[in-house]
Parts: C-alpha cells; structure tokens; sequence
C-alpha cells in the first residue's frame, strides 16, 4: 500500500472534493465521524473529553467530533486556541455548528494563563495541528502541548500528534511534541509512523479510512510502501502437480563456525521450510554431525576447516546463495568472502558476520552483483553506511546505499523497512518485540534464500521473506507470551504464515 507525504495527501483530498464530488465541509464531516465513531466505541460516556482545537482544518475536525460526541451524549468542553485571526472557512462553519447545538461548553486560551487544567481520568482530544503544521511548535502551543504531556489523562490525536511532522522530523524537537496514546489517522498513514523514535509520540496509530478518491489514489506515484498480504499473496507460486524438486531450486547456505553451529542450523531449517527444492549447507568439519542429525532434510558441503567458513565449491549447481548468520570474521573466512563475491553468484543474500566483514573491507562493496539482497540489523547497517541520527535521515543513507551499489537492503527492526535500487521503500507491517531474540535473524535468511533459490524476484524474496516472518513470529505469539518467543518458534509458524498470505 502507498505511503504519500502529507502535501500529496492535501492534493488528493482536493481532488475527491472537485471530482466525487463532494463538499470540503461533508468531507470533514466524514472524517469527523470516523473519529467519533471509534471513539464511541474506545471510550466510556462517564469519561469527560476535552477538546483542544486549533487554527485549521485539524482544528476543524475536533470541533465536528465534539459536536457529534454530544449528541451521543459524552460531557464534552471544547478548547480553541486563539491566535488572534477570525476562524476560516470549514473550522469557522464547525464552530458555528456548535454554537448553535448548545451542548458543548465552549472556552478559548489566549495565552499560558488560560490553559485549562486536565484532570487525570479526562480524555483529551488534540486537535491542534494536523498535516499542516508549518514549523516546530513555539508560543502557546508548545505551552499547551507541555502541560498536556504533564498531564496523565488519556490522548488521542487526530490524523498527527500536534507538532510532528508527517515526513521528515530531522529538524524538529521531539520533546516539545504532543504525546498521544492514541493516533487516529485519515486515510493513510504517514512516513513517520514507521520510526521508531516516533513511537512514544503516536501511542497506539490507527487508519480511519475517510473515502478519498479510488483512482487518483491509484495514479499518484510514491517511492513509500508498506506490505500488507494482498499485495504479496500472488508473488507465492502455487506447487504444480508434475513439478519435482528440481524445480523449486537449490540453495547454497553458508553458515555457522565453531561455537555458533545453530546459526546454520536456523537458517537451514527456515530455508527449507520456505519451499526450496534441495539446500546444501556450507559448514566447518566440526558442524557435519550436528546438521545432519538436526536437519536431515539438508545435504552437506563441509569445508577443509573444522572451525570455520574457509573455501567453497563449484557454484553453478546453485540456483542461489546465503552467506553469513554465524561465520565470524577470522581472516580466512574474509578471504572466502571474498572469493565468494569475486565468483558473482547470481543471485545472494548476505546477513550478519558477512556484512560486518563488508564494513571491515568496504572496497569490496562494488563487488556485490547486482540485486544482491543484505539484511543489516541497526548496528550491522550503522557499521556498513556510518551513524546517521534520525531515522529518517537514516532512510536517506539506507537508500543512497541501495542505489549506489544496486543492491536491496532489508533493515532489520520493528518496521523492517526494503530499499531497492530504483528508489522504492517498503516498511514491513508484521512482527513483534518478542522477535528481537537471538536466531531471529538467521531465520529471516533461510526464508529469503529459500525464495530466492525458487526463482522469485529479488525485491519479491525480500518483501515476502519479511511479511512472512513477522506474521510467523505474530502467530507464534498466539499461544506464547512474547516474552518467551525463541527463533525456533517463527520457524514452526512459517507454514501457517504462508498459508495465511495465500488466501
Ligand atoms: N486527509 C484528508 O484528506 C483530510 C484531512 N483533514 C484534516 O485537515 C488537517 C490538515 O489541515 P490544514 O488546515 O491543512 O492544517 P492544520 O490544521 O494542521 O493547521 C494549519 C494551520 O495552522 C497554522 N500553523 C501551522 N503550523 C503552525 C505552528 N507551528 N504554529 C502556529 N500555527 C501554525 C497554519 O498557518 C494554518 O493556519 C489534517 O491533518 C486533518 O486533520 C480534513 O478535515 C478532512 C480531509
Ligand atoms: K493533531
């Protein structure tokens, strides 16, 4: 699904009013009754709810939500922020609107002194600013936003937190942002939902759908997605009848060292579970009996090495190659490393120990062929590309990274998020924290070895392995607390993932 900036999002919202059409005051009446339809639902009537309204049309959407939670009976006060300019337009007409039911007490802040006290069992409703905030919050409503945040009522924000910025907060003061518990967003999500030190900002975020128009939708272009199943679900090939195992590819997994054999072992497992004709595990003398008897699925290549990753075979029976999850950095598997990428496999996905050997021998990255798939987590990535502050600005490096080397990056976190060569982004929608566990990772590598070696397209192996592996480490928490999730448990749900993002 798209992700749009917050100017493509006005433009789109201009566009449903001229062509469905419908006017901007109904189409705000929509929204608002999104907001209060899930507010009827969230909230009890004993519960006060305090509105803080801005200058604009998010201004406007809490004065309509405020009239329409009163005729439902909820104890409603409403709080305009005065910025000393009449209201306009839509915010103007809603104030009017409740004026004229009479059942909302109606106050204004002027300045610091005016600023109501919340008690603690209120609901606060923020309505300050919304997609049109145009610089970080100063004055009064950074005021307000301060004595909200020392408040311990509950708050929901409408579209956005009031002071955060739909894209790019590389410049801004989280501190002096509003903290909503809840964020209740019109029609699409914003870039900044999906990082992380935005979290405690937006509470728990939500997508209120407020019908904007299907086909300009459809025809405005985004580098920004996120996964969802449907859009997956037919990348995953149905088994044909007459088909054998030669035609689902053979994998070339190499893996594990003295001391970290499970890494292997993992991602063997994960790898065949994701559907893979044949996998050969690549693995030090030390590890042969421990793969066969734990994985007897797998076949075994085993090196000269007993303790490490040290040479490796003829290539060409290969349909694809993982490298990585538990090799070390000793200076022989470095060398093998690089043989392995001065042997151009065509298809290769590297993770862990493999990336930091990249960021210990940075003049081998133009060596990477093309579309070769990495799977950094956080500290790998920094590793590789330097720090780089925000998470946005993060994005930045992480896509510059992806074009100059033509390469897909998977960076590994609660939105994992895909940066492919063309520039496109995907932020994964599946996971939780119980799958920040040791193996998680090796895990995610067998699968997109397993699919990669299937013949998948790279930048489909990576969209599907991610989905997949959090929806497997989602279902796992079914009937285990997350606290308790451990790498073989994603494993075990993969086969339910699967089928679940089939149907
Ligand atoms: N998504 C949709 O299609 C719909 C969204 N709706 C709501 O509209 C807002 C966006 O409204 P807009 O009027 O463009 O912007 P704001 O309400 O965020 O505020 C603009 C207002 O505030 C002034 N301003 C901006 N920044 C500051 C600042 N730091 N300090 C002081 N004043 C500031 C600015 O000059 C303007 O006057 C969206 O979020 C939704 O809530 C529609 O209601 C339905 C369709
Ligand atoms: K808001």
């Amino acid at each position: 699904m798209k992700i749009f900036t917050t100017k493509q999002i006005a433009a789109i919202d201009q566009f449903t009013i001229q062509q469905e059409p419908i006017a901007s005051i109904d189409l705000m009446e929509r929204a608002a009754l999104q907001i209060a339809n899930w507010l009827i639902h969230h909230l009890s009537n004993e519960r006060k709810i305090i509105f803080f309204a801005g200058p604009g049309n998010n201004g406007g959407d809490a004065l309509a939500v405020a009239r329409i939670m009163a005729e439902h009976d909820f104890i409603c006060e409403v709080f305009l922020v005065d910025f000393g300019k009449p209201l306009q337009a839509e915010p103007a007409e809603n104030w009017h609107r409740l004026k004229e039911q009479g059942k909302v007490k109606l106050g204004r802040i002027e300045s610091q002194e005016s600023i109501p006290a919340v008690p603690d069992d209120a609901v606060v409703v923020d309505g300050l600013f919304g997609s049109g905030l145009s610089r970080k919050l100063d004055g009064l409503p950074l005021q307000i936003a301060a004595a909200l945040n020392a408040s311990r009522a509950l708050v929901v924000a409408i579209d956005i937190p009031s002071g955060l910025f739909g894209e790019d907060n590389s410049n801004n003061d989280l501190g002096a942002v509003i903290q909503a518990d809840y964020t209740l967003t019109l029609q699409f999500p914003k870039l900044s939902f999906f990082f992380p030190e935005h979290e405690a900002l937006l509470g728990r975020w939500e997508v209120l759908p407020i019908g904007l128009h299907p086909s300009v939708i459809s025809e405005t272009e985004t580098p920004f997605h996120f996964l969802t199943a449907e859009e997956i679900s037919d990348k995953i090939p149905v088994r044909k009848k007459f088909s054998h195992k030669g035609t689902y590819g053979h994998a070339l997994l190499i893996a594990g060292s003295y001391g970290k054999v499970g890494a292997a072992l993992l991602a063997s497992k994960a790898c065949l579970r994701s559907g893979v004709g044949l996998l050969t595990a690549h693995i030090p003398h030390s590890a042969y009996q421990i793969i066969q008897t734990a994985v007897p699925e797998a076949m075994c290549s085993i090196d000269a090495s007993d303790l490490m990753f040290t040479e490796f075979s003829d290539l060409q029976q290969f349909s694809a190659v993982g490298a990585g999850p538990g090799l070390g950095v000793k200076p022989n598997t470095r060398k093998a490393l690089l043989r392995l990428l001065e042997a151009s496999p065509a298809k290769l996905v590297l993770d862990a120990d493999a990336l930091n050997i990249l960021a210990m021998h940075p003049e081998w990255l133009p060596l990477l062929p093309e579309n070769s798939i990495l799977t950094p987590h956080p500290k790998e990535f920094e590793r590789l590309v330097g720090p780089s502050g925000d998470s946005y600005s993060g994005l930045q490096s992480q896509l510059a990274f992806s074009q100059k080397y033509k390469v897909i990056v998977v960076l590994k976190g609660a939105h994992t998020r895909i940066t492919s060569p063309d520039g496109r982004v995907f932020f994964n929608t599946t996971g939780n924290p119980g799958m920040a566990t040791a193996g998680s990772g090796d895990v995610l590598t067998g699968i997109v070895l397993g699919l990669l070696a299937q013949d998948f397209e790279p930048l489909d192996a990576a969209r599907v392995a991610v989905y997949a592996h959090g929806l497997a480490g989602d279902l796992a928490t079914v009937q285990c607390d997350e606290l308790s999730l451990i790498a073989s448990d994603i494993i075990e749900n993969l086969g339910e993932a699967f089928f679940q993002i089939r149907k």
